[in-house]
């Protein structure tokens, strides 16, 4: 493909009232063009590949913001498996409601098509169902939006049953929106170039569900949540055990692509999948592991986040979710190399607020020290003071993070001796698992033992105090 993969920036005559300059600066983005490795690499891409050109309609921020929101986009797509070969970007107050770009910009985003041999248009945003069809009849090819993009990723990366079950709720929900006027749609019947036919939006309950009826999807809907709740009564079973047993549990959460497997590997040694792709991680991965004086806790790693993360996906995956709000305490991963470190907290903390999780204590960990440079470090630790700059690579500032999770767990509340006999070392086992242990001795009518523990503890020990 010869065509120049650059990033135009447009506008519309109505548009007039943005500053002159600003209008002005169209701007070249190189590198939007994902590069092929060898020959072996292209056939196998074009037997999956869809070639797309991306659009984007830039409403408000810098250059640098649409440029960033802009890189985001290609990722996600080339996450999703595509091939971009060139990206427009329009610069209007507000997305046409008709045609999200403007509609004059339309035959232009056709000729690139065209003039490309792109077979799929991603469009930045989560766009009404009219818009992706005006757009599919103007331009003959498919449409998708960022939404449809981010459920593709999530369809292609879901491995256990409840994964599954979770993203195709989520694509249910979607397509039921959308169901009129699809499935007529010639175009998006072709569905990419793709030999299995199947593209963005075409995986999972792609198109043979969307022509059928939404009684269908309604029953089928019913049935996943159906099974969805009864794997939550699972994981709750689990939840309620490990609070029994007074397991304080911290969540790792972050924007995606941040490090939060890495760091979960790297602060309990577990094998989890670490990849350089967004949304590698679908399913929390728990796991055991202690502080230094020996207390038990687990680490959870979860969903990564991404700005606009669709609603129906929020929703499809609040159990997973869920497991943040349940948390002791939330340790926050920022991947302090990324462009703009800032927006990802916020992004954050805003799915964090929906899910119910805004209440749990944050510690903000500053990751990828080692690619972050020193300026944006200290500026970042200005914003955001109290959080630790760390490298899940390096294994910098690990020791220091062990330590403030140490510190920030719940601690053992009520101070006592007892004197536990020989038959009850379930107790004693407790006390060690749970408890700050000051003294223990083992005496010829039992375990004298003096500790701080939590207050649900206190009152098992009651029976046996010796104080
Ligand atoms: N240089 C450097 N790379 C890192 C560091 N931590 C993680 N990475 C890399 O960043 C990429 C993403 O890491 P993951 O641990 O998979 O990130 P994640 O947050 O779990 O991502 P998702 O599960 O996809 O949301 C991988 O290529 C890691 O090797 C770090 O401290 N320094
Ligand atoms: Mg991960």
């Amino acid at each position: 493909m010869t065509h120049d993969p650059d990033v135009h920036v447009d506008t519309d005559v109505e548009e007039e009232q943005l500053d002159l300059e600003a209008r002005h600066s169209l701007k070249r983005v190189d590198g939007l063009r994902t590069e092929l490795e060898d020959v072996t690499e292209v056939e196998y891409r074009q037997l999956r590949l869809e070639r797309v050109v991306l659009v984007s309609v830039w409403t408000s921020g810098t250059q640098e913001d649409a440029d960033n929101a802009m890189a985001e986009l290609k990722l996600l797509a080339e996450t999703a498996g595509s091939e971009v070969l060139d990206a427009l970007v329009q610069r209007r107050s507000h997305p046409d409601p008709a045609t999200y770009v403007g509609r004059g910009k339309v035959e232009e985003v056709a000729e690139v098509v065209h003039a490309t041999g792109a077979d799929t248009v991603i469009c930045d945003g989560e766009l009404e169902p009219a818009q992706l069809r005006n757009l599919e009849d103007r331009i003959k090819v498919k449409v998708v939006d960022r939404t449809a993009l981010i459920l593709d990723i999530f369809a292609q990366h879901a491995k256990s049953a409840e994964g599954k079950a979770q993203v195709e709720l989520a694509q249910l929900q979607y397509l039921k929106q959308r169901l009129r006027g699809w499935g007529g749609n010639l175009s998006r019947q072709a569905g990419g170039r793709a030999a299995g036919g199947a593209g963005i939006g075409g995986r999972g309950p792609g198109e043979t569900k969307i022509e059928t009826d939404r009684r269908r999807i309604g029953s089928r809907i019913a049935i996943l949540r159906r099974r969805l709740r009864a794997m939550d009564a699972t994981r709750e079973g689990k939840r309620a055990e490990r609070h029994r047993n007074q397991v304080p549990s911290v969540a790792i959460v972050g924007y995606t692509n941040a490090g939060k497997s890495s760091l979960l590997n790297r602060l309990t040694g577990a094998g989890v999948l670490v990849e350089n792709a967004l949304f590698a991680t679908l399913d929390p991965t728990t796991r055991r592991t202690e502080t230094a004086d020996g207390r038990i806790y687990t680490l959870t790693d979860t969903v990564g986040f991404v700005r606009h993360l669709p609603h129906d996906l929020v929703e499809a995956f609040r159990s997973t979710l869920e497991e943040s709000a349940m948390a002791d305490l939330l340790v926050h991963v920022v991947d302090a190399s990324d462009p703009d470190p800032a927006g990802q907290i916020a992004a954050v903390r805003t799915v964090l607020t929906e899910i119910g999780a805004s209440s749990v204590p944050e510690l903000l960990v500053l990751n990828k020290a080692d690619l972050a440079d020193e300026g944006t470090l200290l500026a970042l630790r200005g914003a955001f003071p109290g959080a630790l700059i760390v490298s899940a690579q390096t294994g910098e500032g690990i020791d220091a993070l062990s330590a403030e999770i140490d510190e920030r767990l719940p601690r053992p509340e009520v101070e006592l001796r007892v004197l536990l006999p020989y038959d009850r070392g379930d107790l004693v086992d407790r006390i060690h698992r749970t408890a700050r242990i000051i003294s223990l001795e083992h005496t010829g009518e039992g375990t004298e033992i003096h500790a701080r523990v939590r207050p649900d503890l206190a009152d098992e020990l009651a029976p046996y105090r010796r104080d």
